[in-house]
């Protein structure tokens, strides 16, 4: 039941202008709410200004140059030596884009009615939040208070980033030249993103993986794609190794490694994980329960420990995506106002790793697929047959469906390709809405077409009746 059940409009504070807060602002404003939204840094928060926005901005660019580079291939002459990679115009452009977005996002929140305070925000109880601005300080007091303080890159005290050669993913944007060799630190999804893109604008990159495979949390078919295509590519991945300590060198980076090995760079990116932003806000003092691992511990509809104070996104440790956060926020929101409320389910989550090519996964996992625990049929068909990609001239990639066996139920889905991210959403609405392996066969795909695939996957799993 909502705490404000008898309140007629409620006022909400929001910490944190992300993906979190910012979407719960908009619906809590429209619900009739008075809301406040306090942000240290600028609205759309890291998601927009230095993580989402110009990484896959970065990619884009990154993959314009690759199918460039492709053309000889499919009969357009040019001379790909001579292409060359301007990092300091593509850099100004993700940042313009980042930039002019966090004002569209202020200006759609204004247009609500959202108070928006520009300082630090520090809870001093279930209805307080203290505001420091260089003003000075103010007590923001509301019925109910939503935490979306996001995270922060983790740091190793060995490799302190300098943001000039050693770089965190919120740095490395100000390059004044595209890297020689650029050192990837870490191969989970940013890590590998960054590698991705840097090896497809022209540079030289190391990947240091400290696990067996690239990509450790994800589909082991898909990991296996795309170190394949690192490998082809020159993409030096160091497998099984960490990276104990980085330092400068006069003119680059060194990397000692936990082999013993020094590994020579000039640049190096670490992308070794994240940490929750929740320390020092009066978690603790206001009695806001955190898991062992620094999160806010939240349930289904984004309550935490503290009747009336909720938690959305990043900080909380349920799925670190912007997605998923504006969902935890709508969730509170919808809790907070009475709104009827869907709690979030996990998996029917879609996710996106913006490689070349791209890996999009949606439901089950190919580890869940495989425990004792669900009994499902599986098929993974390459796209190597499909007329589309042959045409694109498309070498790698596959649809992997799930199904419930037995039932043919769709439960989970994995797609390599190129814009993988496009082509899932026929998988999630399977998923979503228990559609049966028939209903995607049966549903008319365009020919040719990579979604063909998905369809054709699906036929083959058909339960015969
Ligand atoms: C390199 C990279 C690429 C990514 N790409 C994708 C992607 O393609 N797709 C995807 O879905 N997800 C992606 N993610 C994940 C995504 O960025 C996060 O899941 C998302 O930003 C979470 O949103 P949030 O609102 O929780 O936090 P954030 O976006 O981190 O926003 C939190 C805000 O809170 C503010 N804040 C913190 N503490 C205080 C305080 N005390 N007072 C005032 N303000 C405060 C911060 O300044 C920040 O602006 C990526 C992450 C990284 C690192
Ligand atoms: N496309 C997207 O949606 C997208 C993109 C980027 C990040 N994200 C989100 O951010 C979350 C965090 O991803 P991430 O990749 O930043 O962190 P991560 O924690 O998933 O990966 C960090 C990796 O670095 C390795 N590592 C740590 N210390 C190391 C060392 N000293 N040497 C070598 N390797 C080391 C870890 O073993 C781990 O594999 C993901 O769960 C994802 O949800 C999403």
């Amino acid at each position: 039941m909502s705490p404000l059940e008898n309140v007629q409009r409620p006022s909400l504070t929001i910490v944190g202008g992300g993906p979190g807060g910012y979407e719960a602002a908009l619906v809590a404003a429209k619900l009739g709410a008075t809301v406040t939204v306090v942000e240290r840094a600028g609205l759309g928060g890291a998601a927009v200004l230095t993580d989402v926005v110009p990484s896959k901005t970065l990619i884009a660019t990154a993959d314009s140059r690759r199918r460039v580079m492709k053309a000889p291939a499919l009969g357009v002459k040019l001379d790909t030596e001579a292409i060359q990679t301007d990092i300091q115009a593509i850099d100004r452009r993700l940042l313009q884009l980042a930039s002019d977005q966090s004002r569209d996002i202020r200006t759609a929140l204004e247009r609500r009615g959202v108070k928006i305070i520009i300082g630090e925000a520090k809870l001093t109880s279930d209805k307080t939040v203290a505001v420091t601005t260089p003003e000075g300080t103010e007590t923001v007091t509301s019925d109910a208070i939503l935490l979306a303080t996001g995270a922060s890159p983790r740091e190793l005290p060995t490799a302190m980033p300098d943001g000039q050669r050693i770089f965190n993913w919120k740095q490395v944007y100000n390059l004044t030249e595209l890297p020689e060799h650029m050192i990837v630190v870490g191969s989970g999804v940013t890590g590998a993103e960054f590698a991705s893109a840097y090896n497809l604008l022209g540079a030289k990159v190391s990947l240091v993986s400290s696990r067996d495979q690239v990509l450790p949390n994800e589909d082991p078919d898909a990991a296996r794609v795309l170190e394949d295509v690192f490998t082809r590519n020159g993409v030096n991945v160091v497998s099984r190794t960490r990276a104990n300590a980085v330092t400068r060198t006069e003119n680059g980076v060194q990397v000692e490694l936990s082999t013993g090995e020094i590994l020579e760079g000039s640049h190096c990116l670490l992308a070794v994980g994240g940490v929750p932003n929740t320390q020092n806000i009066g978690l603790e003092e206001v009695g806001v329960q955190l898991t062992e691992s620094g999160h806010i511990a939240t349930d289904s509809v984004s309550r935490t420990s503290v009747p009336g104070i909720y938690a959305a996104g990043d900080c909380t440790g349920v799925f670190a995506l912007a997605s998923v956060a504006a969902m935890q926020g709508r969730v509170a929101v919808a809790h907070l106002m009475g709104d009827a409320v869907q709690p979030i389910k996990h998996h029917l989550v879609a996710s996106n790793i913006f490689t070349s090519p791209e890996i999009a996964t949606v439901g089950l996992t190919d580890a869940q697929a495989r425990s004792d625990q669900y009994q499902v049929d599986e098929i993974k068909m390459d796209l190597t047959t499909n007329p589309r990609a042959k045409m694109a001239d498309v070498s790698e990639g596959f649809v992997k469906i799930f199904a419930r066996k037995g039932s043919g139920t769709v439960v989970g889905g994995v797609i390599v390709a190129p814009r993988a991210s496009e082509l899932i959403y026929a998988l999630a609405l399977a998923v979503t809405h228990k559609l049966h392996v028939d209903d995607l066969a049966n549903t008319f795909t365009v020919y040719p077409s990579l979604s063909g695939s998905v369809a054709e996957a699906a036929r083959r799993l058909h339960v015969r009746g």
